[in-house]
């Protein structure tokens, strides 16, 4: 599938984007494992979201919906998942295969999981590691790669993790897997990351402490069944905030966005650029802060991006090199090594679209340095990555002529109604074959 982005359009109006892809994981994961129901609104119907709903059917977990964002979990308890009858196909999520990772190895049962051509290339050794320490039975394929077999009948044993990198998908296995380990799991990061896992087991009545970068739990507790109103995507929100801010005349509302202080470096960053921004009626839903965000057009200008940043913005920096292409000036991030191994090697292949358009985008190792200019048109390739994808289809805003963006079919694992709500506030986007 591709998008064809005709160059130009408003961004006007009041648009609600769909659910936050980690919060709707994490409801199906503990929800399942919690004794009682747990009741889902807002839930995101992307794809990688419904293959953890799909891993837990899997798991002889009941589940019902999801319909208009409402998903009903019936817990089976902490000891109640059971043998599936096949390896578990988790498709492009990198979330899903590694906290289920951390969910699953202390199961009495084995369990493999396979993921798409994308999800295969992405690095698993950093769950499989402490897993492991914790006495585990990983197997993964060459390279530390999926498939991930995980051999069950192990008893885990707590232990204290220090994160080689910033990352809540590693940090969220550990602890998941502490669930089911004798004794106290610590996890202790290196930066900041989101932490919607610790909250969100708090919600469901499990202790978790938290000091500092030091997150700390007991295994062997339970976790009761609770309502979760899921929050709208900042992540997915970005996409809008970037395409307000570079285009002339624009004032956007997005409605209900989760702001949660782990998330919000995208807003940080773009306001250092000189973005318009203003985030109203703050108010707490289920322990997580949201607000509304109202973007006016406003003129950007490079900057070099704080480092401390970096992993509060890690999934929207793709549409953050759209604007900074747009800004005045260049912008320098570092630090971000990490961006290479996501869907797709997110610095290479924004560099490469960015070059195609005209852009100054020299990669380095763990970052970027973009040179603000005028967007051209052209062909460019997603890879098959949702957040590539969506982000020259915001750059069509300020290019000279049409942005043809080819690869665009998993936009739907993160943002399934992209091109509706970008239609609706004024972009031009057609989807081909
Ligand atoms: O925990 C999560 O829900 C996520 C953590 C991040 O990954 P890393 O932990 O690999 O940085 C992020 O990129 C991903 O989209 C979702
Ligand atoms: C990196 C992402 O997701 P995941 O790691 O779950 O595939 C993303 O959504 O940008």
């Amino acid at each position: 599938m591709k998008f064809i982005a005709k160059a130009g359009g408003q961004v006007e109006g009041q648009v609600r984007v769909p659910g936050d892809k980690s919060i709707s994981h994490r409801s199906i994961m503990l929800g399942a494992i919690a004794d009682g129901v747990t009741t889902v609104d807002g839930f995101l119907e992307g794809e990688d979201a419904l293959c953890t709903l799909k891993a837990f059917r899997a798991l002889g977990v009941v589940i019902e919906g999801p319909e208009n964002g409402r998903v009903v979990i019936h817990g089976v308890g902490r000891d109640g998942l059971q043998a599936p009858s096949e390896d578990i196909y988790v498709g492009n999520s990198g979330t899903s295969m590694r906290l289920l990772a951390g969910l699953l190895a202390g199961q009495a049962f084995d369990v493999t999981m396979t993921g798409d051509e994308s999800l295969t290339k992405r690095p698993m050794e950093r769950v499989a590691a402490p897993l492991r320490m914790m006495g585990a039975v990983v197997e993964t394929a060459e390279g530390g790669r999926p498939p991930l077999t995980l051999r069950g009948g192990q008893q885990l044993k707590g232990i204290h993790y220090d994160l080689p990198m910033a990352s809540a998908q590693v940090k969220s296995c550990v602890l998941l897997a502490g669930l089911y380990a004798e004794g106290e799991t610590s996890t202790t990061e290196p930066a900041p990351t989101r932490d919607h896992s610790e909250r969100m087991l708090r919600g469901f009545g499990y202790p978790v402490e938290v000091k500092g970068a030091t997150a700390r739990l007991q295994g062997g507790g339970r976790l009761q069944g609770v309502h979760i109103d899921v929050p709208a995507d900042i992540s997915s929100a970005a996409f809008f905030m970037v395409a307000a801010s570079i285009t002339p005349g624009a004032d956007l509302t997005l409605e209900h966005v989760g702001v949660n202080p782990t998330r919000t470096g995208v807003i940080d960053i773009l306001k250092a650029m000189g973005a318009d921004i203003t985030l109203l009626n703050h108010r707490e839903v289920g322990g997580e802060p949201v607000a509304d965000i109202r973007v006016r057009h406003a003129a950007l200008k490079g900057i070099d991006i704080p480092e401390h940043l970096v992993p509060l913005a890690i999934d929207e920096f793709p549409v953050l090199f759209v604007a900074a292409s747009c800004a005045s000036g260049q912008t320098v991030l570092t630090g971000a090594e990490e961006l290479r191994v996501k869907e797709s090697d997110r610095i290479q292949v924004m560099a490469e679209g960015l070059a195609t358009l005209g852009i100054d985008a020299q990669p380095t190792p763990d970052g970027i340095a973009i040179q603000g200019g005028e967007l051209g048109e052209g062909t460019v390739y997603s890879h098959h990555d949702h957040r590539i994808a969506m982000s020259f289809a915001v750059a069509s805003l300020r290019a000279k002529g049409p942005i043809v963006i080819e690869g665009c079919d998993n936009v739907a694992t993160s943002f399934p109604n992209f091109v509706e709500l970008a239609t609706k506030v004024g972009m031009n986007l057609e989807v081909a074959e």
